[in-house]
C-alpha cells in the first residue's frame, strides 16, 4: 500500500494541514501532521461548544464504523505550551488513499485557548513514536504505525513549501520530488522524537526533525552567531527572540547531515525562509526563523528547515534522508 495527501500552509507557513478521512461515511478533517508528537486527536461533538470556533469536529455517532475505546482517555501538552485531552475511538482512518480500520481517534474533550483560536485546524496527526502516545490505560500506536506493515516501504516522506502545497507521501520515495542524492543519517528515537544530529559550521547538533514546529531552535553560540552578521539584528526580550529589520537581506543558513565518509549532503536555508514576519502591523520590525534552543531543552529542525528539503523518515531502518530539491 501507499498515500499521498497534500499538505497545505497556513499564516504564512506558521503550518502545515493535510485533509483526513474519518468514520464512515468519511468525515474529512484538516489536521496538523506532527513528526514532534504521537498522538492523533480530533476536535468533536464532545468539545464543548465555548471552545468550538468554526473548526470541523468529527461525530463518532454518525460513523457505523466508530467504536469507543471504554475507559481510555488521553492528556497531552506541547512545547508552546497548549494542550487538549479527551477520550478514544477506534474507527477507520485514510490519508491519501491509504487506509487503516482500527486507528486510535482521539476525540477532545477539553482543548486549550491557541487550539479554539487556530479556526483552520481541526486537531494533529501525531508521526511520531508510538512510544509516546498518550493513552491510558492502553498506550495505543501511530497512524504511521498502524500502516507501516501494509506498506510498500516502511517510510514516509515529507515535502512542504514555502507558500505552496507540499506532500506528505507514506510507502514510496518520490523520485521526481527531488534533485541531487538523498543523504541519510541515523535516528535516535530514545525519546519518542525522530532524533538526528546534523552539522552546523562544523559543530555537531543533536535535535528532532518536527514538522509540527515553525521555526528552528538551535544553541545559542549557533543563533547568536547567525544573527551577528545582520546589521540591526538584535535579542528583543519583548518579542523572546531575535529580531531585524524587515529590509535586511538574510543570510542563507546551511547545516550538514550524514557527514561520515561520503561527505553527506547540505541542506540549505534560503536567508529568505529566516526573514519569518514582521512583529507588528507597521512592518518594521520582523521576527527570525532561526531562533535559540535555550528555554526549551531541545533543538528543533521545523518547518523553515524542512521546507527546505525533501525528508525521509525511515521508520524501518529509523533513519533520515535528507536531500535538495
Ligand atoms: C518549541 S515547540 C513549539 C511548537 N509550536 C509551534 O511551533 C507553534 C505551531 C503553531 C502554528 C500555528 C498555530 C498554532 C501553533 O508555532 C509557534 O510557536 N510559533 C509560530 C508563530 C511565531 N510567531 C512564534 C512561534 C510546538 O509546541 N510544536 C508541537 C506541535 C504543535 C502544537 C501546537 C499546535 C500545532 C502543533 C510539537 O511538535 C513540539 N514538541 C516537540 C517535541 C516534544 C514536545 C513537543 O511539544
Amino acid at each position: 500500500d501507499s498515500g499521498s495527501v497534500t499538505a497545505s500552509p497556513r499564516q504564512q507557513d506558521t503550518e502545515y494541514l493535510c485533509p483526513v478521512q474519518i468514520g464512515s461515511p468519511a468525515q474529512t478533517l484538516p489536521l496538523d501532521f506532527d513528526t514532534g508528537s504521537s498522538d492523533l486527536w480530533v476536535f468533536s461533538t464532545d468539545t464543548p461548544r465555548s471552545e468550538v470556533n468554526g473548526q470541523t469536529v468529527y461525530d463518532a455517532s454518525s460513523s457505523s464504523s466508530a467504536k469507543r475505546l471504554s475507559g481510555a482517555t488521553w492528556k497531552i501538552s506541547y512545547g508552546d505550551g497548549s494542550s487538549s485531552s479527551g477520550i478514544v475511538y477506534l474507527d477507520t482512518v485514510t490519508v491519501g488513499g491509504l487506509t487503516v480500520s482500527r486507528q486510535a481517534v482521539e476525540a477532545a474533550k477539553q482543548v486549550s485557548s491557541s487550539f479554539s483560536r487556530d479556526t483552520s485546524s481541526s486537531g494533529l496527526l501525531g508521526l511520531a513514536f508510538s512510544s509516546i502516545n498518550t493513552v491510558s490505560p492502553n498506550q495505543q500506536k501511530t497512524f504511521f504505525d498502524n500502516a507501516m506493515p501494509h506498506l510498500d516501504a516502511p517510510l514516509f516522506t515529507a515535502d512542504l513549501k514555502h507558500n505552496a502545497d507540499g506532500r506528505y507521501n507514506f510507502g514510496y520515495i518520490d523520485k521526481s520530488a527531488y534533485t541531487g542524492s538523498i543523504s541519510y543519517t541515523p535516528v535516535d528515537n530514545s525519546q519518542g522524537f525522530w532524533g538526528f544530529t546534523a552539522t552546523v559550521d562544523g559543530t555537531d547538533v543533536t535535535g528532532i526533525a518536527d514538522t509540527g514546529t515553525t521555526l528552528i531552535y538551535l544553541p545559542d553560540s549557533i543563533v547568536t552567531s547567525y544573527y551577528s552578521q545582520v546589521s540591526g539584528a538584535r535579542y528583543d526580550s519583548s518579542n523572546a527572540g531575535y529580531i531585524f529589520p524587515c529590509g535586511s537581506s538574510m543570510p542563507d543558513f546551511s547545516f550538514n547531515v550524514g557527514g561520515g565518509g561520503g561527505g553527506g549532503g547540505t541542506v540549505t536555508v534560503p536567508g529568505s525562509y529566516v526573514n519569518f514576519a514582521p512583529t507588528d502591523q507597521t512592518g518594521q520590525t520582523c521576527f527570525g526563523g532561526l531562533q535559540s534552543d535555550s528555554s526549551i531543552g531541545i533543538s528543533i529542525f521545523g518547518d523553515i528547515a524542512l521546507k527546505a528539503a525533501f525528508v525521509v523518515f525511515d521508520g524501518g531502518n529509523k533513519q533520515l534522508g535528507w536531500a535538495a530539491k
